[in-house]
């Protein structure tokens, strides 16, 4: 796998929100260290996920940033993304790795260091370990399992852990310190008055 970015951002496709444009900012300050994962709605059809995803990519592809396609694998083949992102909804890891084939990046979510060492033996290249804390972001979430769950989590595995889940920027040592390698994030950039900065603030923490 080539080498993974440490800041990932996860598409906010809520209504009146506008997930290109701050793609675009997101983009411009973080270049190759970004990782832009394509999550849509569950409500939205293939072709919008399919077209959403053609778009940043076309946005990605001048920095050499990298392209993730959230649980539509097919869309990920389709785009010639990098790769996909499964949780406990989706394909399973080892199906999800067939469909991927042995190059594409395959990230599962995982929430303890039992169901996180499974899903590296069978094909994930990362882990999305969440929440760690508090989100509105997502409902229907367990309980936020902190820097202590990541930590717990790092400790099993050989592969990146991404913290997710209500991260900030004053957020991220903590989560370092715990093992995380990166973050993903929604809102902290998404939800931003000034995503350019938020972004450098969230890159300014990732590599102290
Ligand atoms: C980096 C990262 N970690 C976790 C998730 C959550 O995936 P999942 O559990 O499948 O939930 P949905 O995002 O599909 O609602 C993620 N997307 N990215
Ligand atoms: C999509 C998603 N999955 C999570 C998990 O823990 O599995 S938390 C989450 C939402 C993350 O958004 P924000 O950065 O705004 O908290
Ligand atoms: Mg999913």
């Amino acid at each position: 796998m080539p080498s993974l970015g440490r800041l990932h951002l996860i598409t906010d496709t809520r209504p009146g929100r506008d997930p290109l444009t701050v793609v675009r900012a997101a983009l411009a300050v973080a270049r190759t260290d970004l990782v832009v994962q394509v999550r849509v709605e569950d409500s939205a059809t293939d072709r919008e996920a399919y077209d959403l995803a053609l778009r940043v990519l076309a946005l990605c592809a001048p920095y050499g940033a990298s392209c993730l396609v959230n649980d539509r694998l097919h869309v990920a083949l389709a785009v010639d993304a990098a790769g996909g992102h499964v949780g406990a909804d989706d394909l399973p890891v080892a199906a999800a790795r067939r469909v991927l084939g042995p190059t594409g990046v395959l990230g599962a979510t995982a929430r303890a260091p039992q169901t996180a060492a499974e899903a590296v033996a069978v094909g994930a290249n990362y882990l999305g370990v969440g929440p760690c804390h508090a989100t509105s972001t997502k409902s229907g979430l367990p309980d936020p399992i902190g820097p202590a769950g990541v930590r717990a989590v790092s400790g099993a595995v050989d592969v990146p852990v991404i913290a997710i889940g209500g991260v900030t920027a004053a957020r991220v040592p903590a989560l370092l310190a715990a093992g995380a390698y990166g973050v993903a994030v929604v809102g902290a950039i998404s939800g931003a008055a000034d995503p350019s900065r938020a972004t450098a603030e969230l890159l300014g923490a990732l590599t102290c």
